[in-house]
Order: C-alpha cells, then sequence, then structure tokens
C-alpha cells in the first residue's frame, strides 16, 4: 500500500447531529440474547473503534446499523434515517467493508472496481483507489490469486469507493502484514482528515489506540464502557504496580501512590533489585472491562505479594 492521498471530501460547517445514534437495541439469536439493550453515539466526523471479545456482537451491531441484519428491539439512526427501512441514497452514503469476501473470483482487480463503480453516484477514480490500497501491481490479477492481506486490501478499495459519508470496517487489517496495517492506518487517517465519519471493529488494541477518537467496550450485550484510547477505565487506570526482587522472589504491589511506595522500599533497602512501577495500559484496562482478569488482584499497598499468591 503506498500513501497516495484520497481526493478530499467536501465539508459542512456548524453541529451537526450525530452520525449514528443507537438506543436500547436488542437482538436475539434463537431465543438467546446477543445484544440487551445496547446505546451508542458516533459523531460526524469521529473514528470510532468498537472492542469485545469473540461472540460479544459487534458484527451484529455493525450489520443492524449498515441495514443488512433486523433487529429485535431499540431505535437505530444512521445518518437521519432508519437503516431497517432505508433507500438506495442513503445506502450510497454509506460504505461497508465487511468480513467476508465481496468481490467476485473471476474477475481482476481493476475490472472488479471498474464493476462496482456503476452502483454509486459518485465514486474515486479507480488508479487512485489502487494506488491508496497499494494495489498498482496487482491491479491485472484475478480475484481469486490475491492474498488473504491483498483481499482486504481490495475490501478497503471497494468500501470507500463511492466516497461514503460513513465507512463501516469490520476486522478490516485482520490478516493483514504489518506493514500493510500501518500502510492502511495512513489511508483512514486521510479519510477522517477529510471528514468520513468510520465506525470500525478490531481486536487488535493497537489499531483503536492508533486510529479511534474514541473506543467503546461490549460485554454482556451492552457498551460497558466508552472514551477515547487513553483515558478508558479511567477508575482502573489509578492503580500502579510497583514491583521488585527481594531475595530472588518477585514482589508486587498495587497502589494508587507509587512515589509512596518507593520511598518507602528505598528507605528501607540499599538496594532494590529489577525495580519497576507500571500503569495500566488499554489491553490492562479491557480485559478487566470484558471480565477476562479480575478487577481485585491488586494488593494493598505495604503488603507486597509473591508472584503466584492470587490473592
Ligand atoms: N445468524 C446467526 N444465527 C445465530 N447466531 C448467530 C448468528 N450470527 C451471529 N450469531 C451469534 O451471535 C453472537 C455474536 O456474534 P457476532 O458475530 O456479532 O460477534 P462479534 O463480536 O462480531 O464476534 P467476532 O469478534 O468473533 O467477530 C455469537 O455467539 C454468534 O455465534
Amino acid at each position: 500500500m503506498t500513501t497516495t492521498q484520497l481526493a478530499p471530501l467536501p465539508t459542512s460547517n456548524g453541529p451537526e447531529p450525530a452520525a449514528v445514534t443507537v438506543r436500547g437495541l436488542s437482538k436475539r439469536y434463537g431465543g438467546r440474547p446477543v445484544l440487551d439493550g445496547l446505546d451508542l453515539e458516533v459523531q460526524r466526523g469521529e473514528c470510532f473503534a468498537l472492542l469485545g471479545p469473540n461472540g460479544a456482537g459487534k458484527t451484529t451491531t455493525i450489520e443492524i446499523l449498515e441495514g443488512v441484519r433486523p433487529r429485535d428491539a431499540g431505535d437505530v439512526d444512521v445518518l437521519g434515517e432508519d437503516p431497517a427501512v432505508a433507500g438506495r441514497r442513503w445506502r450510497d452514503r454509506v460504505g461497508v467493508v465487511s468480513q467476508g469476501e465481496g468481490a467476485g473470483p473471476a474477475l481482476s482487480v481493476r475490472e472488479t472496481l471498474d464493476h462496482f463503480a456503476g452502483y454509486h453516484g459518485s465514486v474515486r477514480p479507480t488508479d487512485g483507489l489502487l494506488a491508496a490500497v497499494g494495489l498498482t501491481e496487482s491491479a491485472a490479477v484475478r480475484v481469486e490469486r490475491l492474498s488473504g492481506g491483498q483481499r482486504r486490501r481490495l475490501a478497503v478499495a471497494l468500501g470507500v469507493q463511492g466516497r461514503p459519508e460513513l465507512l463501516f470496517l469490520d476486522e478490516p487489517t485482520t490478516g493483514m502484514d504489518p506493514v500493510a496495517r500501518r500502510q492502511f492506518w495512513e489511508l483512514i487517517r486521510g479519510l477522517r482528515a477529510d471528514g468520513t465519519t468510520i465506525l470500525l471493529t478490531t481486536h487488535y488494541l493497537d489499531e483503536a489506540a492508533e486510529l479511534a477518537d474514541r473506543v467503546g467496550v461490549i460485554s454482556g450485550g451492552r457498551l460497558v464502557d466508552v472514551a477515547p484510547p487513553d483515558e478508558l477505565g479511567a477508575e482502573l487506570r489509578r492503580e500502579s504496580t510497583v514491583s521488585w526482587l527481594e531475595a530472588g522472589v518477585r514482589r508486587r504491589v498495587s497502589t494508587e501512590t507509587p512515589a509512596a511506595v518507593l520511598r518507602d522500599l528505598l528507605a528501607a533497602h540499599a538496594e532494590v533489585p529489577d525495580l519497576t512501577v507500571n500503569r495500566p495500559g488499554l489491553e490492562d484496562v479491557y480485559l478487566r472491562l470484558v471480565g477476562a482478569t479480575p478487577a481485585s488482584t491488586a494488593t494493598p499497598a505495604g503488603t507486597a505479594a509473591p508472584v503466584g499468591d492470587l490473592r
């Protein structure tokens, strides 16, 4: 993928209503609730990342917002319309990069883009798209011969081809190599800078931190927290972990006042081997929010527990 910028979208002035507003969204599969009163708001021009474990309901949510999956309850407004009943003109304002394959295998990359161009009112030129997603060299290759990562790039090109105001990206970089992922991030930043609203799902927390203005975590059928990536789980971030070696045994203290713990340690010992202070990062907070790590493994300050102690 190259770093070619796409042509900018027209921008408007003044306060605008949210691009996406969801209230009390519920969805069951065979009686089993997957979404259970989910609320969500995505502002115009924002890049919002939806996080959550496998099966949390991210794809279900996105597909309801795209209008391709019915909901059981709740109010959904996407670009001023209910996606369940919105028509062709609304669809043209929305770009979709789904998890599945969208392109026919027998066509070349260029033929595929040219073919789908016919579905949109206004399209980005094919050569610019190919360059932006790094497929110029593969323009003549048949889709069935593309690698998994190249297919994702083509899916992204198809998703942005119609100059969407709102772009849904469901795990867009799965299967991409690290270089392609970073180039994809640049493409997304360019789209965002041009005013495109972006709602993406990802399992890569570094991707969410790099791209998103705000992240939301789905767990138990609801959004359990919404915040900018470096503010998510503010409560959970207060505690730092001070860790060191004492007579060959790793000691750890969780504390809201690491400076005081360090002062006491240094006053009590001439040497404190392998001393570290760690604040919880996005991954620690995320794991707590989805219940993958218990909320209270913290050891009160001054009662250092050796590693392996599951207090
Ligand atoms: N058509 C369907 N019929 C029955 N169950 C479904 C259907 N689609 C999804 N599910 C179930 O609903 C739950 C949520 O699925 P969904 O794909 O929305 O989760 P997700 O958060 O996107 O997961 P992942 O991160 O694995 O992509 C899962 O348990 C899934 O098995």
